[in-house]
This record gives C-alpha cells, sequence and structure tokens, in this order.
C-alpha cells in the first residue's frame, strides 16, 4: 500500500516525513507512559523532589510527542491533497490515452465511483490511518521495551502477548474482509439493479410493471441488506474477540504482578504504576482493529484505479505516418473483443477517395466494430486497417481521429451551449465558420427553439435536445471538422419524419468525402458506389453496387425484398 502511495506521489517525501515523525511521535508517546511509573513510584514513596524530576522529564516528552505530532499530521494533510490531485491526473491522463473502445458505460460508472468515494478514501490514508497505525504500533513496543526496563518479566510477559493480540488482530480483519468484499459486490449489484429499474421506468410503465425487473431489484436488495448485516455481526464478533484477547493479555499481566508483588520481588509502588501502564499499553492496540479495516477498503480503492491505471494502452508511433489520400482499406481484417469469439473473419474491401460505401448485414454482425476499427477505438486482432496506405497503427490515434469525422447513433453532448457543442469540432473554427457549419446542419432552427439561441444549454449528454436534433448538431461539428473521411451510422429509421428529413438534407452537406456509412436508409443503399453485406458471423457475404447484387439474387437481394416489404413505404417518400 505505501509502495502504491508513493508511486502516486513520485517523489513521495511529504509521506516518507509524515512516516518519519510519526514513528518519533509514537515513541515519544511511549516514552511519557513510560515516565509515568517513576513518577508514580516517587509520588507513593514521598519523593517529592524525584517526582518533580520525573514529571519534568514526562512534560518534555510530551511537548516533544505533541510537536512531532503536529508536524506529522501537517505532512499527513499535505500528502492527502498531493494524492487526490495526483490520482485525479493520473486517472484523468489515462482515460485521454485508453482506446477509445474500452472506455465505456462499465467504466465510466467505475470511474464515477472511484474519483469521488475511492480518492478520498486513498488520499485520508496517509493522516488518517497510517499514521493512527503507527502511533498504535510504536507506542505499546516503546511502553513494552520501558517494563522490562523496570522488570524483565513483565515486559517479557507484555512481549509475548504481542503475537496474540496480532493474531486477534489478523482474525477480525479476515472476518470483516471477507464479509466486507460480499458486501461490495451486493452494494455493486443492488446500484446497478436501481439504474437499470429507473431507465426500464418506461416499458415497465407501458406494460403495467413486468414483475421480472421488480424482483431482481428486491432480491438484490435483499443480498445487500443479508450481507450489510452479516458484515455488522461479524465486525461486531472481531472486535469482542480482539476485545477479549486485550482483556486476557490485562488480566495476566495484573496476576503476575501481583504474584511479583507477595513474592517480594516488586514493591507496591512498582505493581501500582506497571499497571498504570499495562492500561496504557493496550489502548493504542485497541484502536488497531478499526484502523485495519478502514485501511483494507482504502487498498482495494487503490487497488481498482492502479487496475484502471495499468490498463493496456495502444502502442503509438514515435513519429506519426502521414496518410497520402483519403482511400479506405481493410487488409483480411479479423477482431475479437474476447479471446476465441470472432466478431469479424477475413474482412477485405476498399472506398476509393470520394465514394460512399454502405454497410449492411443483420444486427450483431460486426458493422459498427468495423466503423470502430477504422476510428482506431481498438486495434485489429490481425490483418490491417488503412487510412490512405498507411495502417492506422503507423498513423497513431491522434493523426487517425484527425483525419476522420464520426456521426453516431448514440450523440453524447457535453453540458454546455449549442454553439460549443458545436465548435467541438474544430475548436480554433471562427464563429462565422461554426455558424455556417450549424446553418447547413439546420442546427440554427434549433437555435431559434431553444430560450437562449446558441447560448441554450443543451442539458448532460445533450438531454434537452431530441434524438434527431442530437443528430443535426453532431453533423454540424463533422461539417465544421471538414475531415476527409466520414464514419456514419444513420440510424434515421428512429426518427420522425421531419427530423429524418432534416438529418438526411444535412449529410447531403457531407458529400464529397470517402463515406463509410452503416445504411439505415434504402436511398442511401441504392445510390452507394459500392454495398458491403455481412454475414451474421462478421465475413463478407457479397460486395457490389445495388444492381450487380440485386441479379446476383444473394443474400443482399434478400435483405433489399425483407426491406422494401416491411417499410414500402420508406421507397415511395425517398
Ligand atoms: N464492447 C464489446 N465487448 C464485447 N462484445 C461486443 C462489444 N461490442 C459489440 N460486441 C459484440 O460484437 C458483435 C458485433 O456487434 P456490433 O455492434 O459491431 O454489430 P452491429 O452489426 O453493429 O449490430 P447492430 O446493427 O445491432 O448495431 C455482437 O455480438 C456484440 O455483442
Amino acid at each position: 500500500m505505501i509502495r502504491d502511495l508513493r508511486w502516486v506521489l513520485g517523489k513521495g517525501r511529504t509521506l516518507d516525513g509524515m512516516i518519519a515523525l510519526a514513528v518519533v511521535a509514537a515513541i515519544l508517546q511511549g516514552i511519557t507512559f513510560v515516565l509515568l511509573v517513576p513518577l508514580l513510584r516517587a509520588l507513593i514513596l514521598g519523593d517529592i523532589a524525584g517526582a518533580w524530576l520525573w514529571a519534568g522529564a514526562l512534560t518534555a516528552a510530551a511537548l516533544g510527542f505533541a510537536i512531532t505530532l503536529w508536524f506529522s499530521s501537517v505532512l499527513g494533510q499535505k500528502a492527502a491533497l498531493d494524492l487526490s490531485v495526483g490520482l485525479y491526473d493520473r486517472l484523468g491522463d489515462k482515460i485521454s490515452r485508453l482506446p477509445l473502445g474500452t472506455v465505456d458505460l462499465a467504466l465510466t460508472g467505475r470511474l464515477a465511483r472511484l474519483t469521488s468515494k475511492g480518492v478520498m478514501q486513498v488520499a485520508t490514508v496517509p493522516a488518517h490511518l497510517v499514521r493512527p497505525i503507527i502511533t498504535a504500533v510504536g507506542t505499546p513496543l516503546t511502553v513494552v521495551i520501558g517494563m522490562t526496563v523496570i522488570d524483565w518479566r513483565i515486559g517479557l510477559t507484555a512481549l509475548i502477548s504481542l503475537p496474540l493480540l496480532a493474531g486477534g488482530y489478523l482474525l477480525t480483519g479476515t472476518i470483516v474482509r471477507n464479509r466486507d468484499s460480499k458486501y461490495a459486490a451486493a452494494s455493486a449489484e443492488a446500484a446497478g439493479r436501481i439504474v437499470e429499474f429507473a431507465r426500464v421506468q418506461p416499458a415497465l410503465r407501458a406494460f403495467r410493471g413486468s414483475a421480472s425487473s421488480n424482483d431482481e431489484l428486491t432480491r438484490a436488495l435483499g443480498a445487500q441488506h443479508k450481507t450489510y448485516r452479516s458484515l455488522l455481526l461479524g465486525g461486531a464478533a472481531g472486535m469482542s474477540i480482539f476485545a477479549v484477547a486485550v482483556q486476557a493479555v490485562i488480566t495476566v499481566l495484573v496476576l503476575l504482578g501481583t504474584a511479583l508483588t507477595l513474592g517480594g520481588s516488586l514493591d507496591v509502588p512498582a505493581l501500582v504504576a506497571l499497571l498504570v501502564l499495562s492500561l496504557r499499553f493496550v489502548e493504542p492496540l485497541m484502536q488497531v482493529a478499526d484502523l485495519g479495516s478502514a485501511l483494507r477498503v482504502s487498498s482495494n480503492s487503490l487497488a481498482e484505479m492502479r487496475e484502471i491505471l495499468d490498463a493496456p494502452e495502444l502502442p503509438e508511433p514515435t513519429t506519426a505516418a502521414v496518410p497520402a489520400d483519403a482511400s479506405v482499406e481493410l487488409r483480411d481484417v479479423g477482431f475479437s473483443y474476447r479471446p476465441d469469439t470472432p466478431v469479424l473473419t477475413g474482412i477485405s474491401f476498399s472506398v476509393a477517395p470520394g465514394t460512399t460505401t454502405a454497410l449492411v448485414g443483420p444486427s450483431g454482425s460486426g458493422k459498427s466494430t468495423l466503423i470502430k476499427l477504422l476510428a482506431r477505438f481498438h486495434d485489429v486482432t490481425s490483418g490491417q486497417v488503412m487510412i490512405g496506405g498507411q495502417d492506422v497503427r503507423e498513423l497513431g490515434t491522434a493523426t487517425t481521429m484527425e483525419n476522420v469525422s464520426l456521426v453516431f447513433q448514440d450523440v453524447y453532448l457535453f453540458s454546455g451551449t449549442l454553439l460549443d457543442n458545436i465548435r467541438m469540432g474544430r475548436p480554433e473554427a471562427s464563429d462565422e465558420e461554426v455558424f455556417a457549419a450549424a446553418h447547413a446542419a439546420e442546427v440554427d432552427e434549433i437555435a431559434a427553439r431553444l430560450g437562449d439561441g446558441w447560448d441554450s444549454q443543451v442539458g448532460e449528454g445533450g438531454g434537452l435536445l431530441s434524438g434527431g436534433e442530437r443528430q443535426r448538431v453532431s453533423i454540424a461539428r463533422a461539417i465544421l471538422k471538414d475531415a476527409p473521411i466520414l464514419l456514419l451510422d444513420e440510424a434515421t429509421s428512429a426518427l420522425d419524419p421531419v427530423n429524418e428529413q432534416a438529418v438526411s438534407r444535412a449529410l447531403h452537406h457531407l458529400e464529397g468525402r470517402s463515406r463509410l456509412v452503416i445504411a439505415h436508409r434504402l436511398e442511401t443503399v441504392v445510390n452507394a458506389d459500392q454495398i458491403v453485406v455481412l454475414t451474421d458471423d462478421g465475413r463478407i457475404a457479397e460486395v457490389g453496387v445495388h444492381a450487380t447484387l440485386m441479379a446476383n439474387d444473394g443474400p443482399y437481394a434478400a435483405f433489399w425484398r425483407a426491406r422494401t416489404e416491411a417499410a414500402g413505404w420508406s421507397l415511395a417518400t425517398s
């Protein structure tokens, strides 16, 4: 854990300083406790001069303890700040370098949890956990040494009791850790079910509440409740075991001290003083169990962050190649998300500069995956994806992205103004260029409808706009960006006719680029320079133009017949 913290902090001098001062503070606190023995002894024996002397020494040690504790607290707070800044920096930096294909909803959810609760848990480790744990261990050790100096038999007994207490602590830890991870898993499941429950509300209400989704949520909440109860019971049992171990040690020390006093080898003042010391000796240890389980929770969060930070990135070339033109070529491309489950196999075709290729295939045939490979969301498992005669791995992610514009179904707008969202296509564009792109994509009518025109907020994720409006904003971005290659997922089937026509007109402004389109509109398919038909297992079934493929009477002709029968009206409107 400390190694991981040091890794986040870089040099970690603040952390090292805090640890060194915490060790000194723990020893000074132990010495303060030990000095109680001669002080009490002097007081009981009526040695006033001696008592003053010991009281002075005790005050000096206590003062030293307070000062070092204060400095180590300050360093602990500084380490907390450095840690949170370091973690946010590293996570932010990593997200910008992760393959886009891996930045999905699951990762977003994990990051939301880790950057809120997780970072705080880790940042407070030095000040609130490491330092108290050093005190909880260093102080009793110093006290044991002091006891040994006063009476070696009592000291030795206290020393031997330490492994017993450590055993009790470990047992507590094991019980809490196992139950805590079960509770964490049940909580994550319950949180997922609640989100799902909220998401499917429209469907649930439309179908008068299908019981299954409710059942799942009830089951997940029940499991969470059960694991929480088990965690509380386990934690209480663990604490009790530890407390019993502590009491046993005190009892043994009292019995031994009494026996030694009765035997005449220990005087009464020393016995009283040692008994006081025994109580102080176990006091810091009592905190260890609590601190230990908190430390484990923080260490789990840090491990999860490291998992994200250590996730593999796409290799980037030292010098990015330059594409010769706007052509696209796939050479025997194979891809799988998981080992041994290929999604695409043996895909080869080219898109000549300025032409349109329509991708057609059943749901799940890999059309979106293929488009994402071209934008380097992932690297191929085998074969090559080329842009302008260069492998995208030689172009690197940045150059690849410079050469493509993406207009996808699930357009995500960031919460900001309409204009800012369009400007994102080319941040350095002038206002005139932004307005021209917005006008071409017919976004100006959206601006006119919204209260604050171009400065209207679009809401988180663009939630204040309709699906078709979000798509037009995304087309405006693409027009502004003016990249030579357009990757488009049409999805106009999900739009109302007015929006569909607006999107369709907006897309005309993106003609002239090399276009690879997941085609849903029959008009796009029939007019495409080339149609690539995929099979349901991600292979190429046919490549050609509409007339040839219809004449072949193969899978494409079957697809065409099915579509025109199902949506004959759309031919009439196109
Ligand atoms: N991130 C992912 N991780 C694992 N498997 C995935 C992932 N994305 C897609 N798949 C799987 O890859 C296959 C192809 O999916 P893809 O979305 O590319 O198909 P598609 O032809 O675009 O489908 P649709 O027309 O329904 O959008 C499917 O079996 C899908 O379940």
